[in-house]
């Protein structure tokens, strides 16, 4: 180390060793700890940075350590009270690793180890004492039946896990033997073992890995492999990259993707509609995010624009904000519009002056219910003289008759119903027909429209025009309708990187089933899956697994989608649900709730209150400001706690959440069922979508969930130890 690395002064000065420009790396680790520093220690570390600029080593005081397990660690001066630690790359290159009180920190320096995966050829760090601790707390028999017996040594190494490491894995026989280890392993082989003990075969496994299989790993190349591993070590490129990123350590998604997330989000071509799903948590808007920079930083000045959609306002404000944090360039953040679909198709439907008022759920509701007590009746199976329910005529109107821009009663009879339960007959639909072609008269002559007749009319508006984007990405995917689809699909030409498409088919909690294909988006081919879960805690998502029915959920692909492997990289505390006797104690038991939650120094906005009504938000509300609890008004720019629906939950997250008021009788929502006698397939549906409301609901929480209800609980929610 003759020179401290100095990549500012390189750069100021230009090369002082005439090999290019010296480099610091950060670790992934290193953010949260610098995020836990108070302000005057951060000012120190941010000095202590500079100076690899301005010093040398000796100026520096880096320190090799006694006992330590890996003897490229170092520590450095920070103040009188904290050292960070650094490692030592080779080639004058460092990575800064973590900062600490300086017992912990030399503590921390003699117990970590790196070294180079050998089949993959990334740096990985692990615990080297911790290992050895466990190795020595667990010193037992090997169990009767291992969580890896059908692992062979030959596939650990195959699949990188550290020849050493074999002989301690033969001794686990449980998921919890595995997770007491787990912290002190490499993340990355961490996440083969997890797969593999999820009952992954050894064959997927290695699927999953293959592409980013590397031959002829030097593991003693420690540069080469902290570059190849960008998911752990970013390479700044100079003070104003370092500065952005300190700025919001907690943002670690902005400069540490997962592999897999890397792969899809900066490949650089797809040759048409590209469609990555995951489950909740798994970073799809993330990807989605980094993908529109990507594209966005290649157009050329006048090139066009990327458009980012997703379903609501609020989200796409999340995004708008998401998206500010990413990129600092004001060039190529003017290239990314980012704008609800309800928006984009209220613009286009506008433009040229025509006036239009868009129909509120409520009105809308109210003329579906007064077609529906005034209209026809019919005999249903069961036999009972029966009326077609609001929900019914509304859902029929927006699947089959919207979906398929149906214009005519010939048309609708003729009609494919996919999806929509008991078949009708002739003379039924001619009275259904007659039912929509009222409250659609209804609209018109008090000159609204629904958000879905105006992408339908946007659409074929945007078909007329030469298209204005070159790339279009859409979250939230899943609930788009399929005139929301069709608008998009004129907004882009057909070609190579055109649409970018985030879907969780678990998240569907509208009625839309779409199938992409038919819709003139084709994603044979170029469908990807996220596995990983960074948001929620194993413990939490286990439970809201729990909650879907096991049944094989349905992707935009035509495909049915699947769970398998998807996994949380994170552990904490068992969700607790409370039975109360009634409303009055469950409401009291919530205040103390989030009481507590406050008094532990959670800000207000990172706690969260889930809902299944309308209702249950103005009471909740109430309460909580009664209870001098702030409450968060969005459209007043109040900050607060968070209380919604667990519709308006979709795409949030929050670092507490209480679910609560799971009662039986307010959750399956009543009126949102189909009588199971009458229509039972409908029914089954609609149970379904109540099912992904919650899984909705529960995955927004990351550290702690919290349920309850009064009386008897919903059936939906499982049973929790
Ligand atoms: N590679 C990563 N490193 C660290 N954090 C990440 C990473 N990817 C995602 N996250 C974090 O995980 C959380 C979930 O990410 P994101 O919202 O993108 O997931 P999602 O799949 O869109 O979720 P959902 O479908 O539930 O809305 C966010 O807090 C995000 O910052």
């Amino acid at each position: 180390m003759a020179d401290g690395g100095g990549w500012i002064a390189s750069r100021a000065t230009g090369s002082r060793n005439g090999e290019g420009m010296a480099e610091l790396a950060i670790e992934r680790g290193f953010l949260p700890a610098y995020a836990g520093l108070q302000r005057r220690v951060q000012r120190a570390v941010d000095a202590a940075i500079s100076k690899f600029a301005e010093h040398t080593h000796a100026g520096l005081h880096l320190e090799k350590l006694t006992g330590a397990r890996d003897p490229n660690i170092r520590t450095i001066r920070i103040d009188q009270f904290y050292r960070g630690v650094v490692l030592s790359l080779g080639g004058q290159k460092y990575a800064l690793l973590n900062v600490l009180p300086h017992d912990e920190a030399i503590a921390f320096a003699v117990s970590r180890r790196f070294t180079v995966n050998q089949a993959l050829g990334v740096l990985e760090m692990r615990d080297q004492a911790g290992i050895e601790e466990f190795a020595r707390a667990e010193a037992s028999p090997a169990p009767s039946v291992g969580l890896f017996d059908h692992v062979s040594p030959a596939d650990f190494l195959r699949l990188g896990v550290d020849g050493d490491l074999v002989p301690l894995l033969r001794i686990i026989g449980t998921d919890q033997q595995l997770e007491s280890l787990g912290g002190r392993l490499p993340e990355m082989q961490l996440d083969i073992l997890r797969g593999l003990a999820s009952g992954l075969p050894v064959e997927e496994v290695w699927a999953e890995l293959a592409d980013r299989i590397v031959s002829g790993v030097d593991t003693e190349d420690l540069l080469t492999a902290a570059r190849r591993t960008p998911e752990r070590i970013a390479f700044v490129s100079g003070p104003v990259e370092l500065a952005a990123i300190l700025a919001h350590p907690f943002d670690v998604w902005r400069t540490f993707l997962h592999p897999t997330q890397r792969d899809v989000a900066y490949r650089e071509t797809y040759s048409g509609p590209a469609l990555v799903t995951g489950s909740a948590g798994t970073g799809k808007t993330v990807t989605g995010l980094h993908r529109a920079v990507f594209l966005a930083e290649r157009l050329p000045e006048g090139g066009g624009k990327v458009l980012l959609t997703t379903f609501t306002r609020a989200l796409a404000d999340s995004l708008g904000r998401q998206l500010y944090r990413l990129t600092a360039d004001p060039a190529v953040r003017a290239r990314i519009d980012v704008v609800s679909v309800d928006k984009l198709a209220y613009e286009i439907a506008t433009r040229g002056g025509r006036k239009i008022t868009v129909a509120d759920g409520e009105t809308a509701d109210r003329l579906w219910e007064a077609i529906a007590e005034s209209g026809p009746t019919y005999v249903s199976r069961a036999g009972h003289v029966t009326t077609f329910s609001a929900a019914f005529l509304r859902r029929e109107w927006e699947q089959v008759v919207l979906a398929q821009q149906l214009t005519t009663l010939e048309a609708y009879r003729d009609a494919p119903r996919k999806g929509r339960g008991e078949g009708l007959r002739a003379t039924q639909r001619e009275q259904v027909w007659g039912a929509i072609e009222a409250v659609r008269r209804d609209l018109t002559k008090r000159r609204l429209s629904t958000h879905t007749q105006l992408a339908d009319e946007a659409a074929s508006i945007a078909r007329q025009s030469p298209p204005p984007y070159r790339h279009v990405i859409v979250d939230e995917g899943q609930d788009l309708h399929p005139a929301q689809w069709r608008l998009l699909r004129a907004l882009v030409p057909p070609g190579p990187n055109d649409m970018f498409l985030l879907a969780d088919p678990y998240q569907r909690i509208y009625d839309n089933h779409v199938s992409l294909a038919q819709l003139g988006i084709e994603v044979r081919g170029r469908t990807r899956r996220l596995t990983v879960n960074y948001r929620t805690t194993h413990e939490i998502l286990d439970l809201s697994v729990k909650v879907l029915s096991g049944d094989a959920a349905v992707g935009l692909d035509g495909e049915g989608d699947t769970l398998r492997g998807y996994r949380s990289l994170t552990r904490g505390g068992v969700p607790k649900v409370v039975a109360c006797d009634d409303r009055d104690s469950e409401f009291e038991a919530l205040i103390e709730r989030v009481g507590t939650w406050l008094e532990q120094d959670v800000e207000p906005h990172a706690i969260g209150v889930a809902v299944r009504t309308g209702q249950l938000v103005k009471a909740i509300s109430n309460t909580l400001s009664d209870a001098h609890i702030p409450v968060a008004d969005h459209q007043r720019g109040v900050d607060g706690v968070h209380v919604a629906t667990m519709h308006r939950m979709k795409g949030l997250e929050f670092q507490c959440l209480a679910v609560v008021g799971l009662d039986a009788g307010v959750l399956p929502a009543p009126y949102a069922l189909a009588t199971a006698t009458e229509d039972p397939h409908g029914h089954k549906q609609d149970l379904q979508r109540e099912r992904c409301l919650l899984f909705v609901a529960l995955t927004r929480a990351r550290d702690v969930l919290y349920l309850s209800h009064s009386g008897t609980p919903s059936s939906l929610l499982p049973a929790v130890r």
